[in-house]
């Protein structure tokens, strides 16, 4: 929101764009308090006209952070008025602290007319629908980024995950959330999951043509199971273009911390952060999202869209549970935990740099059920050939479904990966083969945030169709590996020019744990432990985003 000094009794606006609308109304509360609003493309302009306040500052509300405008008849039935309200969240300067955050704003007013309340109406109604045509003009240009919008009006599933982070997400959502879904006309049907696994069963099963995006209120596990939840459906093609939505309630909050960055904005933490990204949800905006197909030896598929981690990095994800009661702040207790502690982690770790590979979404025909069914399920398991009744009868079904080319029950689909070979074959000619075995950590990044305030991959956007692998090799002390880590946090961490950090752009990657025992995490969850490959699939998904 601009504040600018105008002549006494102007009321032209800016100057700067063509004016949609002008009109003069009275404030909700007191008829005697005149306003004059000029409606240009991209602002709305609010001047008092009243005599004795002739001359002061006027209010330029920027139609970009207008999620919304309602018009609306009075409670009392006698009043032949009419009112809109317009939805404004601004960046805004901090109460009592330094930066910016958005911060509601709401311009409601009173149109009179004349005695004639249906006039009325329909003049509140004409303003209420400029205002929202001309707010939802507004899209960023940004380089190799194609936006839609949602569907509108817009209806959303939102799945809230009531033991996220701190166990706030209900009440956050009940604070900050609904008010501003309702103010942008969002139809919402909230979802409170009951168990693990729940929204992944859902969305499998779910009638998609009823919901115009999936949101997820939670951490960033929830939204790891809706994905897949979509990629284990036939229909998976067009059920991963569902726009997805995030809004932060868990204890990481990556690829909520990560949209955020996207949008160009300057870094936020927990109620700050949910409110932007209430905001870019609001506003409704969609572009497409990688996403990284994972195959472990023991035969899992998964689809991920924020992070793979062995190392360091996954021991401190799974070890900081026990910390969840202080929200974000687990991962700094864990990681000081682990630094006490530091281990060297055996293993081999080969990638396919970015700039040798074919661009997959050159290459990535959908992989036919039947195929997938061969390469990877119906290998004779070590359950089956025990004699386990259960895994006898599902690979004979499965058996039979793969012979009538129907995927088995369950299974992961998705397009096929084209850059990998299977886990027992050793890595193509043209992947490069990393000399050292001894590591701290190996993380792979899709996103740019690791969490709310650990920037790891600053570089990395929604859909570059790069994986961003980092490791560290071991010998590294623990002054330097703290020291990476606070950088982290601005994302400096590559220009601490620490020789035991290497950071490479790659389009898939092969990790062969040696250590018997270990963590490998995706998306902050844990993996089967053993050999995993990975190959992103560039823009598989959609996302709300800016
Ligand atoms: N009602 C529930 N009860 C128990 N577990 C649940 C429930 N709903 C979801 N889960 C599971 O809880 C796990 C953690 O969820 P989520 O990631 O949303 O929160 P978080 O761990 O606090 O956040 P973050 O990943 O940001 O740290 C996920 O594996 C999810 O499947």
């Amino acid at each position: 929101m601009d504040q600018k000094k105008t002549e006494p009794g102007s009321s032209h606006c800016n100057g700067m764009s063509q004016v949609v609308l002008y009109g003069e109304f009275t404030a909700t509360d007191n008829i005697k308090v005149r306003y004059s609003l000029c409606l240009t493309e991209l602002d709305l302009t609010v001047q008092k006209i009243t005599s004795a306040t002739a001359g002061q500052s006027k209010l330029v509300f920027n139609l970009r952070d207008c999620i919304g405008c309602q018009a609306f008849k009075g409670d009392d039935s006698t009043d032949v008025g009419a009112y809109f309200s317009a939805f404004f969240y601004p960046f805004k300067k901090r109460w009592m602290s330094s930066g910016v955050a958005r911060q509601r704003v709401e311009q409601c007013f009173r149109v009179e007319l004349g005695q004639d309340p249906f006039a009325n109406l329909e003049e509140a109604q004409q303003w209420a629908r400029t205002i929202n045509e001309y707010s939802a003009h507004h899209r960023p240009h940004r380089e190799g980024v194609l936006y839609s919008q949602v569907r509108q009006p817009c209806r959303v599933m939102l799945l809230l995950n009531p033991y996220s982070g701190k166990g706030q997400a209900l009440a956050l959502f009940n604070t900050h959330i609904q008010r501003m879904l309702t103010e942008a006309g969002i139809l919402y049907t909230l979802v409170i999951t009951e168990r693990q696994n729940h929204a992944r069963e859902l969305v499998r099963e779910a009638d998609l043509s009823q919901w115009d995006a999936l949101v997820i209120m939670s951490g960033d596990g929830l939204l790891f199971e809706v994905v897949n939840g979509l990629m284990e459906r036939e229909d998976w093609e067009t059920a991963i273009q569902t726009p997805l939505g995030i809004l932060p309630g868990g204890s990481g909050n990556a690829l909520a911390a990560s949209v955020h960055h996207y949008a160009g904005y300057q870094p936020l933490l927990s109620e700050e952060l949910l409110l932007s990204c209430g905001f870019l949800l609001c506003k409704g905006l969609v572009s497409q999202m990688d996403l990284v197909s994972i195959n472990t030896s023991s035969n899992q598929r998964l689809f991920s869209f924020l992070s793979l981690a062995w190392g360091f990095v996954a021991d401190v994800d799974i070890e900081s549970e026990k910390y969840r009661y202080v929200g974000a702040a687990r991962f700094t207790v864990g990681t000081l935990v682990r630094l006490a502690c530091l281990r060297v982690y055996q293993g081999r770790l080969a990638y396919l740099p970015a700039e040798e590979a074919v661009h997959p979404a050159e290459d990535t025909p959908p992989l036919p059920p039947s195929a997938f069914c061969a390469s990877l399920l119906c290998q004779p398991s070590k359950a089956s050939s025990n004699q386990n009744t259960f895994h006898n009868s599902c690979n004979s079904n499965n058996a039979i479904k793969a012979r009538r080319g129907e995927a088995p029950a369950g299974a992961p689909r998705g397009p096929r990966d084209s850059l990998l070979v299977p886990l027992e074959q050793p890595v193509p000619g043209d992947w490069t083969v990393v000399e050292e075995e001894d590591f701290v950590l190996v993380l792979a990044m899709y996103q740019s945030h690791l969490s709310e305030d650990m920037m790891a991959a600053p570089d990395s956007t929604l859909q570059d169709g790069l994986i961003h692998l980092y490791y560290i090799k071991a010998g590294i002390s623990r002054t330097a590996l703290l020291r990476l880590f606070l950088a982290m946090e601005k994302g400096t961490h590559m220009a601490c020019d620490c020789p035991h950090i290497v950071y490479v752009k790659v389009r898939a990657l092969r990790l062969e744990p040696l250590s018997p025992k270990g963590v490998i995490t995706v998306d902050g969850e844990l993996l089967d432990y053993g050999p995993v490959q990975a190959q992103v699939h560039p823009g598989l998904a959609r996302l709300v985003c800016v």
